[in-house]
């Protein structure tokens, strides 16, 4: 992996860390992004935009300055044409970065609000360049407290986007009563209790919290989601349980989070059935993440994937009980089988 960046003339050379910025129309990302670029000291940010239609709207919504970059993609759906104008896009701002004509310490990618993420998150780990050049952080799912629950009825997209989200930014929740709330946070959670849920008022959050998280990096800390951040006012941040009972599969949201708790597992056996998983079902399983303990090493085992893509590595080691759990967010998977042959390979 490439050193991180410590000289500002050598910033080209490192990864350009890049942000999916996605959630159903109206959601509030250009709204969050115009308040990342007003309060943004200093960081040079390339944005790839991408409107479905002729007209880029979002695109002349943004504030920009001699520190941003826009790249428009205004052909339709960036989903559709993923291998084409996406992956067109990333070598031309890369062109430009190594000529000097721009300089970018980070880059956001702004879906349209009815992209599935999946091929989106998939264009960069199928190009070698792009993969070598560029790493993914995060993706962030703006979920509009208002129009979810309708949303999440009548598009199976809805779903998809918070399915794959890795932090979920909850907007307009000014504009609703405590108990719409609850139903919306619960429902969120029944399809991702991986991601922590934050709330912004119109776009006001802190960058640190969804800009270089590092979600993509394999890391020692994974927990199910019990609860959401709120932040009234920016310096404030307080984590809230739910009051709602935590539901897990009550609506018929095709997308759902799984999770699989033992004790110490055989790394020989977890591995078998981690790849035949992978080669099953991949294709449904949107998002994965685990710490295993496995008997023959003291450390953990951390376990990430996308889709087929999947890596494993070895973090620190434990404090306290030794305990395995995975949480795969995903669609169709036969839980309770899965669940059997996962605890099949406890070590004996
Ligand atoms: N009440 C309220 N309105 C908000 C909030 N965040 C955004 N909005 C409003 O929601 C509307 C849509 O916001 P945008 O930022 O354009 O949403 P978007 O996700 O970029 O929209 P598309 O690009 O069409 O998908 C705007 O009128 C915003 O002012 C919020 O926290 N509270």
């Amino acid at each position: 992996m490439a050193d991180a960046v410590v000289d500002e003339n050598l910033s080209y050379t490192a990864p350009l860390p890049v942000t999916i910025l996605t959630g159903f129309l109206g959601a509030g990302k250009t709204t969050l992004i115009n308040y990342l670029l007003e309060h943004n000291h200093g960081e040079r940010i390339a944005i790839i935009e991408n409107e479905f239609g002729a007209v880029n709207v979002d695109g002349a919504l943004l504030k920009k300055d001699s520190d941003v970059e826009i790249v428009e993609l205004s052909n339709g759906c960036v989903c559709c044409s993923i291998r084409g104008e996406l992956t067109q896009a990333l070598h031309e701002l890369l062109a430009k970065i190594d000529s000097g004509a721009f300089k970018a310490d980070r880059l956001l990618l702004e879906t349209t609000g009815l992209a599935d993420p999946a091929p989106i998150v998939q264009a960069f780990f199928v190009d070698e360049i792009i993969r070598e050049r560029i790493m993914l952080d995060a993706v962030i799912t703006l979920v509009d407290s208002i129009h979810i629950i309708k949303q999440l009825d009548e598009h199976r997209v809805a779903a998809s986007q918070i399915g794959f989200a890795d932090r979920i930014i909850l907007t307009k929740a000014d504009s609703v009563d405590e108990t719409h709330k609850e139903r919306v946070l619960s429902r969120i959670n029944a399809i991702n209790s991986k991601a922590e849920i934050f709330e912004a008022f119109n776009g006001a959050l802190p960058k640190e919290i969804w800009i270089g998280i590092g979600a993509f990096d394999l890391s020692d800390s994974l927990h199910v989601n019990q609860g959401f951040y709120q932040a009234k006012d920016v310096q404030n941040i307080q984590f809230k349980s739910f009051s709602a009972q935590k539901q897990t599969q009550s609506w018929n949201d095709d997308i759902t989070s799984y999770v699989f708790e033992a004790g110490e597992l055989d790394i020989k056996k977890i591995g078998a059935f981690m790849e035949n998983l992978v080669e099953a079902y991949g294709n449904d399983m949107l998002r994965y993440k685990g710490v295993l303990a496995v008997s023959s090493d003291e450390r953990r085992l951390i376990v990430q994937g996308v889709h087929k893509v999947v890596g494993f590595d070895f973090g620190t080691p434990f404090v306290g009980e030794r305990k395995s759990l995975l949480v795969v967010i995903g669609r169709y998977l036969p839980y309770e089988k899965l669940k059997t042959e996962f605890l099949q390979t406890i070590a004996s």
